[in-house]
């Protein structure tokens, strides 16, 4: 029992270096671009020392990644830090955003949750070690036109329909997106809604590109739509809008 209220306690000491990232959110600030470029900062920053050793950083290129897939990485990723005119490096409009197979060492799920369970615990788009089979992403964000963009090459485990990619995967994608984007909104999310019109399928190995896109705000309702188009943009393959709804840490940790 003793031990259980450590990882739990544990646990809110991790969840509170997320909420010392959301306080920055919320305090007042010039702009809403200001505000978010300084959360998307702090939460690379600090998503690293929430893991107890370094972890291994999944949005970086691997040797499963075809030339469409580096192609858009290093168009987005050159856009990441900028040269003035006096040559000096600056940052730029986009951001690539870390990504790890989990996030928390300690609350990973709930308290019900048995200690193997929570140890096992990993992020469902990551959580297959053969590089190149399933989910191969990386995403950027660029806080000042509140948009972000995810280049994602769909692997040979991802397949629906013969040589086509599983509508469920392709969603599973679009709930990633458009939640990673509605939590740097807005704190901590979930997904309240999900429309998905498939528009044309996906050619299994492709490349595609994922672009989500700031509706509106009301109150805890952050509303995202999100398009997932052919690499070279010439072809639409789903449209999407999502509602996420603003929550307490306690809803997760607690059921409440
Ligand atoms: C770093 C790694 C990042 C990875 C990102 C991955 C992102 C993945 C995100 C997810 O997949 S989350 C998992 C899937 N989602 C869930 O399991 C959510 C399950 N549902 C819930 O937990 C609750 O229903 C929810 C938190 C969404 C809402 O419950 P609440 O009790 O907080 O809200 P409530 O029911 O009081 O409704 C509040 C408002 O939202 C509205 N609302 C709630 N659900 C709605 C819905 N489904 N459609 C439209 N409106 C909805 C509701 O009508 C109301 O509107 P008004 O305030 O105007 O009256």
């Amino acid at each position: 029992m003793a031990r259980s209220l450590g990882r739990i306690c544990k646990g809110f000491q991790c969840l509170g270096s997320l909420s010392s990232i959301q306080t920055q959110l919320r305090q007042p600030s010039t702009s809403v671009s200001v505000r978010g470029t300084t959360f998307v900062r702090t939460m690379v920053q600090a998503l690293p020392s929430l893991f107890s050793s370094k972890p291994r950083d999944f949005s970086l290129p691997n040797s499963s990644w075809g030339s469409e897939m580096m192609r858009l990485y290093e168009h987005y990723n050159s856009q990441c830090e900028v040269e003035t005119e006096g040559g000096e490096k600056q940052e730029g409009p986009w951001r690539r955003l870390p990504s790890y197979n989990r996030l928390l060492k300690y609350a990973t799920g709930g308290v019900y949750l048995s200690k193997i369970i929570q140890s096992k615990a990993r992020l469902f788009t990551r959580n297959i070690r053969d590089p190149g089979a399933a989910f191969e992403y990386v995403l950027f964000v660029n806080s000042e036109e509140q948009k972000c963009a995810c280049v994602f090459q769909a692997g040979h485990l991802l397949e629906g329909p013969p040589g086509h990619v599983h509508g469920g995967a392709i969603a599973t994608m679009i709930d990633t997106v458009t939640g990673t984007h509605a939590t740097i909104l807005s704190g901590p999310v979930m997904t309240a809604n999900l429309n998905i019109n498939y528009r044309s399928p996906i050619p299994l190995g492709s490349t595609v590109l994922l672009e989500s896109f700031l509706d509106k705000k009301e109150g805890r309702k952050t509303f995202i739509s999100c398009k997932v188009t052919s690499s070279n943009g010439s072809k639409l393959h789903t449209e999407t809008t999502a509602l996420f709804l603003s929550i307490n840490f306690s809803h997760l940790l607690l059921g409440e």
